[in-house]
């Protein structure tokens, strides 16, 4: 075993007699293409690697993919050639061309143009032309050209990469990688041959790297073995095929991690355009996160099903079995020791994930507490055919399943999935949906026998769907995942066509319609609350959109003060943290997943407050709420929230958002306090939204459903988190009675007072809405709750000004009968000040009892002092008990309110 000596500065130093040899390991670095986009990108993976290889010149290879889109281009180019169409072919390779000069004009710096570089390009699209001119001529694409086509590709940014290396002054050298990885010879799927594989990278890489020179090789291709070399053309193949093979879509991490491998290498850094390897595809998960750490056999399994991110075979050289190991290590391959990271490439110092080889080790009967999170990521692989072959006589028959992947596997298609129901009258199949058509003889020739008894009743294929898993090592004996992970599938109204678990437990897969795929994988990961996962957002900096509901007169004015924090963002040259998507009135929405530019939102603003209905407006969509929201849930918004800023009982379409991921703000005080939206009928409603929210990882706030912009529940969960206990609150939420009495108090005549707020606004349409206390008495309820109460609306005492017999009136009527209340009322406040008193609108609550209603209070309490519409709160708690907390302001109107609801957006923003 070598040992580390520390030294002074920090530095491990190895005692030289303990080291083999006294170069230490190589370091593998891989550069995927969606990293390498231009020139810029290509000079910065090479400051990388300078980075890293230190001033030690610690021996260094570099794997590179082609740049961003290359390898789809080239592919695009050869069927085209193949279609007869030459023009757009060669359009397509001027156009790679063009980009390929162009890097290598800007990639060499100040230095100027590389001569070898440009006679390299051009001597590789002359080649390609050839290619393409033979496969115009074959009108076929044989995978073997059509590797040496694709070959090209990463054989330019390896050029590329060794002229951006030497322009810093970093010794580089580009190492075909025929002369490297050997292979299988598997046209489009190859898998290296690692005893030949290392034998060649002690003759090739070996000698370069002791000299500290950096060897870049190719990512993605390798060499045919040479007995299969002189079949890899079909004779009329055209002449320049090239015998080379590629090792499958995203193969350059597993050229890395064989380099690794045969190199004895210390670390392999996967470069990507990600922040790691994440808990979904931020793509379609917006909120997905970093995972720190994870299992290879997670990675690879999440690989399998589809995260794009890993080639699904990139880590079986480092893994290789113990079996294997003795027979590799005779062969002289070095047993795998290389510490694999995946690393984003645009922020080079970040930890990214690193991905664990080593095995658990357990101690036998050791028991340990579930994971926190046992399920890590989920995925999906889209372009899947279900292939199902029923038949009541298959029940018992052993084998049938074996004999369907042999059938399968013989017309070589491979199989994503299989699944089989516990009464053996049906087995599921996932195939590439590529293969469909194949896969129906293939089975029926294997069937034939069953199929004419009268066994195998029928085999039906469903095109168009995915498997959507669940991965994590975790999963393993905590019970209750796959419920999860179903339920929230139901619960996002995704219907799952068919069940398979692996063996290893590793994952659960469901299949789904493909037009479902992505909000499967959006409930999935908020139901395993995996954007709790603990390694950073999959971008930085945060930022959140917001849909509104409503868009009266708070909702217009929450679109101003959103517009003007954007503005403000722009001004200090930050990214605003939120962005207004989308804003839905009763008859219709208008949604732009890039976000509604400002000068958009004050023409809609405009026309709204005109009287017109935003599905009339341009680019309106007419429809219901509920369908605006399952229309704007079907894009992929980053950290979506939904501000609710109706007046109406919104229940049920919350509910909808929480299951569509999104966080909720409320003004709306009635889901709140009446909504019947509960988990549990013993829980009350409020509690319901709330606790279903937060069941999927989802907030709820709602500041200013009590006292507007006050902050009144701020207050309160922060006196609960600090750990004081909130005895009672008193207050008086209401402007228009705070008002009332306050003018009554002064002297003046009930229905002058009551008429003068009429005109001023305060009230709503018809006064008795504010008299009969409901407002105040759900508001309570809201308050209540949070202290601990365990009542509904209808447990409230409400005491309402409206005497019974003027309740059921027309408006008119009553506002006739006003004056009829004059004389009780002066009677009422002349006795108060007879007592020293002053009349007051009140919600008193406590864990205990939520009561509103009319109260006299002394005058030199603070509630005598009122004035205007404002409103006040009086906390009595543990800490503030001798003298309680009081909050005292406007408590009513657009801005204060719209400020209530920003604030709380905000913090959601910058929460999650
Ligand atoms: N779980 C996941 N973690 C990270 N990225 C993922 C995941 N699933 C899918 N992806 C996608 O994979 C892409 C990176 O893969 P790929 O383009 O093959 O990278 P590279 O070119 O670096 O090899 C990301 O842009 C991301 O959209
Ligand atoms: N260029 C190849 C190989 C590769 O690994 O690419 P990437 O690193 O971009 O996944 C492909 O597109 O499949």
């Amino acid at each position: 075993m070598t040992r580390g000596l520390p030294t002074p500065g920090g530095r491990v130093a190895f005692a030289p007699a303990l080291m083999p040899s006294a170069r230490p390991a190589p370091l593998v670095h891989k550069f995927g293409g969606a990293a390498l986009a231009d020139a810029d990108a290509v000079r910065h993976a090479a400051s990388i690697v300078a980075m890293l290889r230190t001033d030690d010149a610690l021996p260094t290879a570099v794997v590179v993919s082609a740049m961003h889109g290359v390898t789809d281009a080239l592919l695009d180019a050869s069927h085209r050639a193949t279609h007869g169409d030459a023009t757009g072919a060669r359009h397509a390779l001027d156009a790679l061309r063009r980009r390929h000069d162009e890097a290598a004009r800007r990639v060499a710096g100040d230095g100027g143009g590389d001569e070898s570089l440009s006679a390299v390009i051009d001597a590789t699209f002359g080649e390609l032309a050839g290619l393409l001119d033979g496969l115009a001529a074959l009108g076929d694409l044989p995978p073997s050209v059509a590797d040496a086509v694709l070959a090209r590709g990463e054989r330019l940014s390896a050029r590329l990469a060794v002229a951006a290396l030497a322009a810093i002054g970093v010794p580089a050298q580009y190492v075909d990688e025929c002369d490297v990885i050997q292979t299988d010879g598997r046209p489009g799927n190859a898998f290296p041959d690692l005893p030949r594989t290392a034998a060649a990278a002690r003759r090739v890489l070996a000698p370069l790297l002791a000299r500290g020179t950096v060897a870049v090789i190719p990512g993605f291709v390798g060499a045919v073995p040479a007995r299969t070399a002189a079949h890899a053309a079909p004779s009329d193949a055209p002449r320049r095929v090239a015998p080379v093979v590629t090792l499958g879509r995203g193969g350059s991490d597993l050229t890395a991690t064989t380099l690794a491998r045969v190199l004895g290498a210390r670390d392999v850094f996967l470069w990507k355009d990600v922040r790691g390897l994440l808990t979904a595809d931020p793509r379609v998960v917006p909120d997905a996160r970093v995972i720190p750490a994870l299992h290879a056999r997670e990675a690879s399994e999440l690989a399998y099903h589809g995260a794009k991110v890993l080639h699904p075979r990139a880590l079986v050289p480092l893994l290789a079995r113990s079996a294997q190991r003795d027979a590799h290590r005779e062969a002289g391959v070095p047993a795998p020791r290389a510490r694999v990271t995946v690393r984003p490439f645009a922020d080079p110092t970040a930890p990214g994930t690193t991905i664990v080889l080593a095995e658990e080790r357990r101690a036998p009967g050791a028991t340990s507490s579930p994971p926190r999170h046992p399920v890590k990521a989920v995925s999906a692989l889209g372009g899947q055919a279900l292939v199902t072959v029923r038949g009541t006589g298959m029940a018992g028959v052993p084998g049938i399943a074996a004999r369907a992947f042999g059938a399968l596997e013989r017309a070589g298609i491979s199989v994503a999935l299989i699944s089989q129901a516990s009464s053996e009258q049906s087995i599921c199949i996932g195939v590439p949906q590529s293969a469909t058509a194949a896969v129906e003889p293939a089975l029926r020739e294997a069937f034939a026998a069953e199929i004419a008894r009268g066994e195998i009743e029928g085999i039906d294929v469903e095109p168009d769907v995915a498997t959507v898993a669940v991965v994590g090592s975790g999963m393993a004996g905590v019970p209750g995942i796959a419920a999860r992970f179903f339920g929230a599938l139901a619960d996002a109204q995704v219907n799952v066509v068919a069940i398979a678990q692996g063996s290893s437990e590793l994952n659960i897969s469901a299949v789904v319609a493909g037009k479902d795929a992505a909000a499967a994988q959006r409930a999935a990961h908020a139901a395993f609350r995996l954007d709790r996962v603990g390694g950073g957002a999959a971008r930085a900096p945060q930022h959140a959109d917001v849909v509104l509901l409503g868009f009266g007169k708070v909702g217009r004015e929450l679109a101003r003060q959103i517009t003007q924090r954007q503005s403000a963002s722009r001004a200090d040259g930050t990214q605003s943290p939120v962005s207004l998507v989308g804003v839905v009135d009763s008859r219709g929405w208008v949604f732009d997943a890039a976000g509604l530019a400002p000068r958009r939102l004050a023409s809609l603003s405009k026309a709204k407050a005109e009287g017109r209905a935003l599905a009339e407006l341009p680019g309106g969509a007419e429809g219901a709420p509920d369908a605006a929201l399952a229309h704007i849930a079907a894009h992929a918004l980053s950290r979506p929230i939904l501000v609710d800023v109706t007046a109406g009982d919104t229940s049920a379409l919350l509910d909808a958002a929480v299951h569509h991921g999104m966080d909720l703000v409320l003004a709306n005080k009635k889901p709140l306090a009446e909504g019947r939206v509960t988990v549990d009928a013993a829980t009350a409603s409020a509690a319901g939204l709330v606790a279903t929210a937060a069941a999927r990882g989802r907030r709820v706030l709602h500041e200013a459903t009590v006292g507007a912009g006050l902050p009144v529940i701020d207050t309160v969960r922060k006196l609960q988190e600090s750990g004081d206990r909130i005895l009672h609150i008193q207050g008086c939420p209401s402007g228009t009675l705070g008002f009332l009495f306050a003018e009554l108090g002064r002297g003046r005549a009930f229905s002058d007072a009551l008429r003068d707020a009429m005109a001023r606004g305060y009230t709503e349409p018809d006064p008795r809405e504010d008299l009969s206390g409901q407002d105040v008495a759900r508001k309570a309820v809201i308050l209540a709750r949070l202290v601990g109460w365990k009542g509904t609306l209808d447990d409230v005492a409400v005491e309402s000004l409206v005497p019974p017999a003027l309740a059921a009136l027309p408006l008119q009527e009553f506002l006739a009968q006003l004056e009829s209340l004059d004389a009780p009322w002066a009677a009422r406040v002349a006795a108060a000040a007879a007592r020293g008193a002053v009349l007051r609108y009140r919600a008193d609550v406590s864990p205990k009892e939520a009561r509103v209603g009319i109260v006299e209070v002394d005058r030199a309490s603070p509630f005598a002092s009122l004035s205007g519409t404002d409103n006040q709160f009086v906390f009595t708690t543990r800490r503030y008990k001798e003298r309680p907390l009081v909050i005292t302001g406007p408590g009513a109107g657009p801005e204060v309110t719209a400020a209530g609801v920003l604030n709380d957006v905000l913090a959601l923003a910058g929460a999650r």
